[in-house]
């Protein structure tokens, strides 16, 4: 019942509230509620109709007061009355739930903080199709009876609103169809019952009476001392899920995020320049916090909400069409003026950015994100990116009456209908338990905890240091990888040296990507290793190649060219730091070999060539960061490539022979190089040496896409291994002509496919283009090219 403790706050803080209303409306979900019916049972909620009509039979037609009479008369109250003595009201969350209610009542009728409420069942009724009640004022049955507290039980139906009268304001409250939804309102208000006009509207009637007052001591005063039993609750209670089919939650919520409704800077954000009602809010907020054993901090958050919604003038006529301008001027004009040029309506006003006349409907969704928070005591601040969880959010004032900064609007898109996009920029005060504090900053990925523990380390707390660390372990993740997680890494690792526990050591590196290591890292990485020995080693280094973090290829493309001097630097730190080289370059080898037989087997020319480059430029920074027993394994494993695999060695030798500093002779690497160029210059040669096409031999490898088996396949082969036949007639229905056209385009053959649409079947027409000697003479020159430059730049050496 979290949701009820952050209603209640928000009213507290929203000065209006504060002087009361006659009438409030909280809602609940169902599940708080177990209620049983003598003759009926348990009533499953929502209710559904055979169940509301077994509770019908139960029932009699409902009286009302008249003076000192009750009567009868369906011409003012017509419904279906349950009296009290048959029901039973229950839930391991019912008394809870109800007191809290009573909170948010007495809160929100102004009721003063000492008085206690109590709520006591007086009627169970169900309204049918058609059925209402009159307006009327309810009798005070009893000397302390300050109002009636109407619950809606959640169920289908439409109409039966339950209209609520006070000095000739007067408000209408519609009950959920899915949740609990709790009215109350003065004994002196008039109020009616709408009629019911599809569905059954049942409503569980109850007496609100002024049971107690609060002695002086159990209030310590004013709005602060609410506040902090909302905070209290709000930590207490298992979070609330947004929807009611999502599985509950069994823990409470991590903390409290309160909106305020001014936009502030980072430097302008303080506790102290805070403008309008946020500064009386935040500040009682900041009390209540004190009070309740919390921490506060000030927070910049981008909001961003989706909302079906209608622009005001996307309005179409019985038929379709769209409404016509009645003053518009252009003779021509055929309703076309609300159009855009380009035929769409709103385009105008979509250019303009402005949306505010649209017509809100449904909220589709809605996303919050902390950008930026304080220090507790409001001063300095840090960048962060924290999703704010719908049990966390709390507002006296919802999104839509704010001006959004930004909006978007959408036209029919097949998912939703319209919807309207806005996004919005506000301060929030963010709250956790004290006790928590630690974690609560750390999810924020939050460099702070880390240096705090760096604090505890330097300090000589070591037992202290190693009790928060391990506190982090259900919350550390999606730290991600790549340059930016550097800095964090580097922190990280520190921390994790100094810790000298491995399991936590282990736990808070587990997050970064291997993308987060570099030649910086390198004396703290090889300490950690000689602290905690080598198979910790290899595990941990292992679970980076495996982190969850945002890896691109770009990123470890990077990663790789600096793999080498990260390895230099590891080989020569104090401490293992040849534990951490071996797995790291073992471990990109064989993310480098997957891609690699990836490659090799895509028969697409251009897109494997592109591939390949990468590869090959890959595997050279790779073989420079290799010890020579893993450089030897590679190169044995690079030799046994097949003949397509020649161009990725060519572009790791290209990509070598421009970085000669790092390939000096008699290294690991150089010894590798050598062996890979004495190996292509082996295959160009006899390349090379193979005798050119003869000018009347148009004979192709078979195309080798399809299984064996294949009647249509083996057709194809016998067409392409053919020496003389150049073009084939095959009349062929559409799936073959399809399955022929897919090998072809597969396999990159040099063979054109056409269809002649005479006759049944269709005829296709294959036939070998000038691609079979052009593609053979380019590869003969640029081998030849090659050939050429291996000779020069890696000649071989003489024995
Ligand atoms: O059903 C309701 O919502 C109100 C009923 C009522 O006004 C009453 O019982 O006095
Ligand atoms: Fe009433």
């Amino acid at each position: 019942m979290a949701q009820g403790a952050r209603n209640r706050l928000a009213k507290l803080l929203d000065g209006s509230e504060q002087r009361g209303d006659f009438s409030t409306r909280i809602e609940v979900p169902a599940q708080a509620l177990r209620i049983e019916v003598d003759g009926v049972g348990e009533l499953p909620l929502p209710l559904r109709a055979p169940v509301t009509r077994k509770l019908i039979a139960q029932a009699r037609q409902a009286r009302f007061g008249l003076g000192e009479q009750t009567l009868a008369d369906t011409g003012v109250r017509d419904t279906w009355e349950i009296t009290p003595d048959r029901i039973t009201l229950g839930g391991h969350d019912w008394q809870r739930t109800l007191s809290s209610v009573l909170d948010g009542v007495r809160t929100a009728l102004g009721l003063p903080p000492t008085t206690v409420l109590r709520a006591e069942p007086h009627a169970l009724l169900v309204y049918g199709k058609g059925q209402f009640f009159l307006p009327h004022q309810d009798a005070e049955k009893d000397d302390s009876m300050v109002g009636t507290l109407v619950v809606s039980l959640p169920s289908y139906h439409t109409g039966g609103e339950l209209v609520i009268e006070h000095a000739s304001r007067s408000i209408t409250y519609q009950a959920s169809r899915e949740r609990l939804t709790f009215a109350a309102f003065y004994a002196d208000c008039r109020h009616e019952v709408k009629p019911v006009t599809s569905g059954y509207r049942i409503t569980l009637i109850m007496n609100l009476l002024a049971e107690r007052v609060r002695s002086a001591g159990e209030i310590d005063g004013g709005p602060v001392a609410d506040l902090a039993r909302c905070l209290t609750e709000h930590f207490a209670q298992p979070a609330e899920q947004r929807y009611s089919y999502d599985r509950p939650e069994t823990t409470p919520p991590n903390r409290l995020v309160y909106l305020l409704d001014h936009e502030y800077t980072q430097r302008g954000l303080g506790w102290d320049r805070l403008k309008g009602a946020d500064a009386t809010r935040a500040a009682l907020l900041r009390q209540a916090a004190g009070q309740a054993g919390c921490e506060a901090v000030l927070a910049l958050a981008e909001v961003k909400e989706t909302w079906d919604a209608v622009p005001p003038y996307d309005h179409y006529d019985y038929y379709g069409d769209v409404e016509h301008f009645n003053d518009c001027e252009d003779e021509e004009c055929e309703g076309e003026c609300l159009l855009d040029p380009d035929g769409e309506p709103g385009a105008e006003r979509r250019r303009s950015g402005d949306f505010s006349d649209y017509e809100l409907n449904d909220l589709i969704d809605d996303e919050i994100i902390l950008g930026w928070w304080t220090r507790p005591d409001g001063t300095g601040g840090e960048q962060i990116s924290l999703p704010v969880p719908y049990a966390e959010v709390c507002a006296t004032t919802e999104n839509r009456y704010l001006t959004p900064y930004q909006s978007e609007y959408e036209g029919y898109m097949g998912n939703y209908g319209n919807t309207l996009d806005r996004w919005y920029r506000r301060a929030a005060v963010v709250l956790w338990l004290r006790q928590r504090s630690f974690a609560a900053r750390a999810e924020a990925g939050s460099g702070g905890a880390l240096r705090e523990l760096q604090g505890y380390l330097d300090a000589g707390e070591l037992e202290l240091a190693r009790m928060l660390a391990r506190s982090l372990a259900p919350i550390w993740k999606h730290h991600g990888s790549g340059a930016a997680a550097a800095p964090l890494f580097a922190a990280a690792l520190r921390v994790a040296v100094g810790l000298g526990e491995a399991d936590t050591a282990a736990m808070l590196l587990a997050p970064f990507g291997v993308e987060a290591l570099s030649e910086r890292h390198a004396p703290d990485l090889a300490e950690a290793a000689a602290r905690y020995g080598r198979t910790w080693t290899r595990g941990t280094v292992g679970s980076c190649f495996g982190a969850v973090g945002a890896r691109t290829g770009a990123d470890r493309a990077a990663w790789l060219e600096s793999l080498p001097g990260l390895c230099a630097a590891l080989r020569t730190a104090d401490g293992d730091g040849d534990a951490v080289a071996t797995p790291l370059v073992e471990g990109a080898w064989q993310a480098t070999e997957k891609q690699l037989t990836g490659w090799l087997g895509m028969s697409r020319e251009p897109e494997r060539h592109a591939g390949m480059e990468r590869l090959g430029t890959a595997l050279a920074h790779l073989l420079q960061a290799a010890s020579p027993k893993t450089a030897d394994t590679i190169t044995t494993t690079l030799r046994g490539l097949p003949d397509t695999g020649l161009e990725c060695l060519l572009q790791a030798l290209r990509t070598a022979a421009r970085r000669p500093v790092a390939v000096r002779d008699g290294t690991p690497a150089a010894r590798a190089f050598q062996s890979l160029a004495d190996h292509c210059e082996a295959r160009l040669t006899a390349d090379v040496a193979r005798p050119v096409r003869a000018a009347d031999d148009w004979s192709l490898a078979p195309a080798g896409t399809c299984r064996s088996g294949c009647g249509l396949c083996s057709d194809l082969d016998a067409f392409l291994t053919s020496r003389t036949r150049r073009v084939m007639d095959w009349p062929l229905a559409k799936d073959g002509r399809r399955h022929i056209h897919s090998c072809i385009d597969l396999a990159n053959l040099p063979v054109s496919h056409t269809t002649r649409r005479q006759g049944r079947p269709y005829t296709l027409i294959l036939a070998k283009t000038d691609a079979v000697f052009t593609r053979e003479q380019a590869a003969r020159a640029r081998a030849e090219t090659d050939l050429a430059w291996l000779r020069e730049k890696w000649p071989r050496p003489r024995d």
